[in-house]
């Protein structure tokens, strides 16, 4: 059954406590979600060694965070069709590949940052 329709303060802070109890779902059970968290945490290390600038850091940290985002919409993605089609089949496959497809552009943007901030660091060239 669907909740009870709420005042507007009283529906945001349902709203709120909802995408709470989703945030933490995600960053507790997700290994995808897990491992992204743990890329951000190398990274971030790597920017205070590095000692990057403020704009390296805002970039750096919103680049990690649409890749999480995305993520969080893949697996809820992916939670659908398996909830709506546990078995196999041709469509759901196709479905699944099409999510894991946008991180993919969001994970290789932020690859691409990655390199233009920490590529010059190295000296190699
Ligand atoms: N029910 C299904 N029917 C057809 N193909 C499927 C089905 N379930 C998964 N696949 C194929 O397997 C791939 C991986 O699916 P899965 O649900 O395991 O996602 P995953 O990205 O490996 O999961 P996670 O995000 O938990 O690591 C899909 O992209 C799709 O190609």
């Amino acid at each position: 059954m669907l909740p009870q329709k709420k005042s507007f303060i009283a529906g945001r802070i349902a709203s709120l406590k909802y995408a709470f109890v989703g945030f933490k779902k995600l960053a507790t059970t997700e290994h995808s979600i897990i491992s992204q968290l743990i890329g951000l945490f190398i990274v971030s290390c790597a920017g205070f060694y590095f000692k990057i600038s403020a704009t390296e850091w805002m970039i750096q940290t919103l680049a990690f965070f649409l890749v999480l985002s995305i993520e969080g919409l893949n697996t809820a993605v992916e939670k659908i069709a398996d909830f709506i089609h546990p078995e196999f089949h041709k469509k759901i496959g196709e479905i699944k590949d099409i999510a894991a497809g946008a991180v993919t552009f969001a994970a290789l943007g932020t690859l691409i940052i990655l390199t233009i901030i920490y590529l010059p660091k190295f000296n190699i060239f």
